[in-house]
């Protein structure tokens, strides 16, 4: 090529490259716009989500006093019969709680069997009376295998049965029963149940995640006695209890100034300790202890009032008991983890929170569940690797960045928040249907309340019950707050339907 062409073609060359340049670097530039744009406003979605998450799930102080009202007003509707009552406020036939050390005289071996929401437990007791009080116990956990929530009532019994058949088989010597007795047994009963004495009652209605055709109606101990035959097992039922009136027993048990029970775990409910003479559909004979206890069954407690979000609709229509329940679908440990994993999905439709592809595990509904929400909500570590490797196990999203990841502890945050609030709200509302709830007017000094909690989401979940403890404080303020307890009665159940088998006992008479 010659000199000149050669010159000409340089700077012809240069001029392209140059323009390549300065092209490049301008569509770069652009480029990053259209990105910066593109991710500013996927991070104002994200922030739009979020906010009407905050305003749809608050619960204000003032609206829990409002929902508070609500309950005492169902609860009084209940008592009185009302079919439209919100509330069942069940008759329990327990008017006599065992008192424990003062008084108690149960003894004897006696076993327990405790069909929850997911766990099943059998227990035995070797009550030894006034001194000794419970001298030996021993149980078996079970998790219910979920086909058998949705099966039949024959299954569902005989698995129940055959369980604690082969519990009984490991009775061991320090367990003794008088000869010629028969064993004797507390079902506590996890499900509504209306009572026709202390040792029978028909279902209502199935809750949680059980539904299962033929069984409502019926005669839940007459069904496990059944059971109980089929497997060659030769024991009474002696009482039927709802774990909630299983907890107060037990925790009466342990401490007289108990005066109501409250189970937070898979589902939510309270029973407490009512007059007899302050229930109008009360028929029978005014109870000697003048006293009678309640399952309220609280978790199909449904008002205007409550902070129902469009997850929560969701939830209720697709879950297995719709326009049931809601109550409890707002606060116990079977949804909490339902509702956070409803929210991440809608973040990650609208605002592409874990990248423009949704991941697919998310769309699973019960695949985050409450107890893994808890490790999440839990995690303190300065980069959330905890909850970090729960989305990567759980929804299948790994390196997620950290905002997403405080985006999602926050989500797990305003959905506890709300749950334990609600809860506070209701013991309030029962501690005011008590008049336990602020000092007397007449200047005599307040009575030391205890309310017994049990259920796997208020053991477990720490950040839940400690939100729920300063509530119910917040709404009793200083001076009745510090004349209530709120504690931890574990497994209160299994023990109060031991004492209950026992005082029902049908040698109870030849103490
Ligand atoms: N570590 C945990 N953190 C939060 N919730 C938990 C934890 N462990 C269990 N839970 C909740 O407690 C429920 C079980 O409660 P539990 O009282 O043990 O059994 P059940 O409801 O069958 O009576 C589970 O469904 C779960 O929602
Ligand atoms: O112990 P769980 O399984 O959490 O049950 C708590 C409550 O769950 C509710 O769904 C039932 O109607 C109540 O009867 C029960 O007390």
């Amino acid at each position: 090529m010659g000199k000149a062409a050669a010159v000409g073609t340089a700077v012809v060359v240069c001029a392209a490259v140059g323009t390549a340049v300065v092209l490049g670097r301008r569509r770069r530039r652009r480029d990053a716009e259209l990105l910066g744009a593109a991710e500013a406003e996927r991070k104002k979605k994200v922030a739009a989500v979020i906010e009407d998450v905050e305003r749809t799930l608050a619960t204000p102080t003032a609206l829990l006093r409002g929902i508070s009202d609500a309950l005492v007003l169902e609860m009084e509707r209940g008592l009185r019969g009302d079919m439209h009552s919100q509330l069942k406020m069940l008759i329990s036939y327990v008017d006599n709680l065992p008192t424990g050390p003062s008084v108690g005289d149960e003894h004897g071996l006696f076993y327990a069997l405790d069909l929850g929401g997911t766990n099943f437990r059998v227990l035995r007791v070797q009550l030894g009376g006034r001194e000794k009080r419970v001298a030996k116990q021993q149980y078996q956990e079970v998790s219910i295998p979920p086909h058998l929530m949705v099966g039949t009532s024959l299954e569902l019994f005989d698995f129940i049965a055959a369980v604690l058949a082969k519990f009984v088989e490991t009775e061991g010597d320090e367990f003794h029963l008088p000869m010629g007795r028969q064993r004797e047994l507390g079902f506590t009963f996890s499900f509504p149940v209306n009572q026709l004495s202390i040792s029978s009652g028909t279902l209502i209605k199935w809750t949680k995640g059980f539904s299962i055709n033929g069984t409502v109606g019926e005669d839940v101990v007459a069904e496990l006695s059944k059971a109980m035959e089929r497997q060659g097992l030769d024991m009474k039922v002696t009482a039927l209890v709802n774990d909630t009136v299983g907890t107060l027993a037990g925790g009466r048990y342990m401490d007289n100034d108990v005066v109501a029970a409250v189970i937070l775990g898979t589902g939510t409910n309270a029973a407490y300790v009512e007059h007899a003479n302050a229930i109008p559909k009360w028929t029978g004979l005014l109870p000697k202890s003048g006293n009678m206890v309640i399952n309220t069954e609280w978790g199909s407690f449904k008002s205007d009032k409550l902070p129902l979000s469009e997850y929560d609709k969701a939830l209720d229509f697709e879950s297995l008991n719709p326009g049931e329940q809601i109550y409890e679908k707002l606060i116990s440990g079977m949804y909490l983890g339902e509702i956070v994993r409803r929210i991440l999905l809608k973040l990650a439709h609208d605002a592409a929170l874990f990248g423009d592809v949704v991941p697919a595990k998310l769309e699973l509904p019960f695949v985050l569940r409450t107890p893994d929400m808890s490790a999440m909500h839990h995690d303190a570590s300065h980069d959330l690797k905890i909850l970090g490797s729960k989305l990567k196990d759980i929804v299948g999203v790994a390196d997620t960045s950290l905002e997403v990841r405080y985006i999602t502890r926050h989500i797990c945050d305003i959905v506890a928040e709300r749950g334990a609030r609600l809860a506070a709200a209701g013991i309030y509302g029962i501690l005011k249907k008590l008049g336990r709830d602020k000092v007397p007017t007449d200047g005599s000094p307040m009575q030391r309340t205890v309310v017994a909690l049990d259920g796997g989401l208020y053991e477990h979940y720490k950040k839940f019950s400690s939100c729920l403890e300063a509530t119910l404080s917040d709404l009793l303020g200083d001076e009745a707050s510090s004349s209530l307890v709120a504690k931890l009665a574990n497994d209160g159940s299994g023990i109060g339907a031991a004492l209950l088998a026992a005082s029902h006992s049908q040698y109870a008479d030849i103490y």
